[in-house]
């Protein structure tokens, strides 16, 4: 596998939840399997005052407690350890980013001046616009030398709605190179994910099937058990909408829906993407109503327990009205798609954590057996995302004995059957990508705009009417049915849609 050069990564929001829970361990697990540059450093920059070893022994937790980090040893993680630091930093105070330039300077030099630096922005996004502006300000955005490169690294959400995406692609845009901004979701980065491009380009069964004619509908979920945790105040301004459906679920989508790239390099594959955003229907407020449902979860007892409500948890408004579920029904209008719905849907607090594509193949036109199937959904490619990583292919057989009495059956592979190797966590293959400079998996400015012209509207028309149709279910339920979305003339009556307000009140 090819090696990174040397280089310096900087994590901005050091001390926060993302560095220590998964850009640490993900690190550390590309140290150890020998996939780091020869010479690298990684620095952390937050307010707190850390240290270079108490930020160390901070990290050592992390990674401890990381799924995979449980089995190495004191001795490795002492190691891995030994290429991070720190520096106390303001993001908002530019006197500070002169402390910040002489410790890049420094770590630059012991690396033997590689003159390449990875920032990555890991704070919370009131500062995607600052610290770039500082970095440019204190002249830390260009190399000095043709042989060196500055990139960025941008976590989501990127941008609230497509003006403030715009504006900060264009605030970018002015920093660094186009071709040095990496705007990241970690869905891109699962394996199973990126293997929905394997199944369809390199097999030649699956593609004369993936259309229109013989496809009835293609279902993409995401669902989680967790609640909003410590993230009231980050969810409260983006709700489900914006925390999943945006980013996450319409990339998922890209990759089932996109056209064959000609060739397998980043450019060719994140201009199918873009087109597909493109195809879009883009909703008016009615169709909004009848092909976007959206809940929030309520509390209860479980098990003698009781579970809150999201309006009950910490830093959340008691009268909140953002969504915690979004199901939705659309439409991409193009020759391979035309009148195909895909069936989104996206919660948290629900009775399972499972994200998967569901392609729904259309049904025989007659039956000719008894027992057979009929109807949607009698054969189905179910592409499991997380957890249980697997594929399976569902369809009708007959029953063995007398008569010719049919039942459904299914083909299962699972993805941990490939090898006794381990799975990469998304973030380990996005941090490699970054630092070799391979840009596949990552959000390209033109497919973002795009997605938020889709999303806007909806936004738009929920915020004229907060209440309005907003469901509720209790908490690890499975909250409403998206199926719904798919009935003839589904003319959701708003009298429907019911805010169980009592549940709410002492
Ligand atoms: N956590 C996760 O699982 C995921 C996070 N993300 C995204 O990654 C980014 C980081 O997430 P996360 O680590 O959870 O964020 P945190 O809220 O933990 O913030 C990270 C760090 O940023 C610093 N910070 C916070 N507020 C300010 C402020 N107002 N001014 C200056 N510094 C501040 C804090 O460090 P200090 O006080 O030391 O300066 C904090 O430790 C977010 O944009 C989030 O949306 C994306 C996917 C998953
Ligand atoms: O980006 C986000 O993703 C997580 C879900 O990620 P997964 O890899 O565990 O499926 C979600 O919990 C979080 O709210 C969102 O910001």
């Amino acid at each position: 596998m090819k090696k990174a050069d040397n280089q310096l990564l900087v994590i901005f929001g050091a001390s926060g939840d993302l560095t220590r829970r998964k850009l640490m361990p993900s690190l550390f697990e590309l140290y150890v399997r020998g996939l780091l540059p020869k010479r690298f450093a990684i620095l952390g920059a937050s307010r707190s005052e850390y240290t270079d070893d108490t930020f160390r022994q901070q990290q050592r937790e992390g990674i401890r407690r990381s799924a995979k980090g449980a089995s190495y040893d004191d001795g490795q993680i002492d190691e891995f350890l030994r290429m991070i630091h720190y520096v106390s930093f303001e993001p908002t105070e530019y006197a500070t980013y002169g402390n910040l330039k002489n410790r890049i300077g420094e770590l630059l030099e012991t690396l033997g001046s590689p003159d390449r630096v990875v920032y990555y922005l890991a704070t919370p996004p009131v500062l995607y616009e600052t610290i770039p502006a500082g970095l440019k300000e204190a002249g830390l955005n260009v190399a000095a030398t043709k042989k060196g490169w500055r990139r960025i690294v941008v976590e989501k959400p990127f941008g609230t709605d497509l003006e403030s995406a715009r504006r900060l692609s264009e605030l970018l845009r002015g920093v660094f190179e186009e071709n040095g901004i990496y705007r990241i979701d970690h869905y891109l980065g699962k394996e199973t994910v990126q293997n929905i491009l394997v199944l369809r380009f390199s097999n030649g069964i699956f593609e004369p099937l993936w259309n229109r004619n013989y496809i009835d509908y293609v279902e993409i979920s995401a669902t989680e058990t967790l609640g909003v945790e410590n993230r009231g105040p980050y969810y409260e301004s983006a709700g489900a909408l914006r925390d999943m459906i945006q980013n996450h679920l319409l990339q998922l989508m890209a990759f089932v829906a996109m056209e064959p790239p000609a060739v397998f390099e980043p450019e060719p594959i994140r201009n199918e993407i873009v087109k597909v955003f493109r195809a879009i229907r883009r909703y008016t407020p009615a169709e909004i109503g009848r092909n976007v449902l959206r809940a929030q979860y309520t509390g209860c007892e479980i098990d003698g327990q009781y579970v809150p409500g999201y309006r009950e948890e910490k830093n959340v408004a008691p009268d909140s009205t953002t969504e915690t579920f979004v199901a939705m029904k659309l439409f991409i209008d193009n020759w391979r798609w035309g009148g195909v719905p895909f069936l989104f849907h996206t919660g948290k607090r629900l009775s399972k954590k499972q994200s998967e594509v569901v392609i729904h193949f259309k049904s025989t036109p007659t039956q000719l057996f008894s027992g057979q199937c009929s109807g949607r959904s009698c054969n189905k490619l179910t592409l499991r995302i997380q957890p249980d990583e697997s594929i399976s292919l569902k369809f009708g057989l007959k029953m063995p004995g007398a008569g010719l009495s049919v039942r459904q059956v299914s083909m299962d592979f699972r993805y941990d059957s490939l090898s006794s190797d381990y799975l990469p966590d998304a973030y380990e293959r996005l941090l490699l990508d970054v630092m070799l400079g391979d840009s596949t998996l990552y959000a390209r400015r033109d497919s973002l705009e795009a997605s938020w012209q889709f999303i806007d509207p909806i936004l738009r028309a929920w915020k004229q009417n907060p209440q309005r149709g907003l469901l509720t279910y209790p908490v690890l339920t499975e909250g409403p049915d998206p199926q719904q979305l798919l009935e003839d003339g589904n003319d959701r009556p708003d009298e429907n849609c019911t805010l169980d307000e009592s549940i709410f009140q002492e």
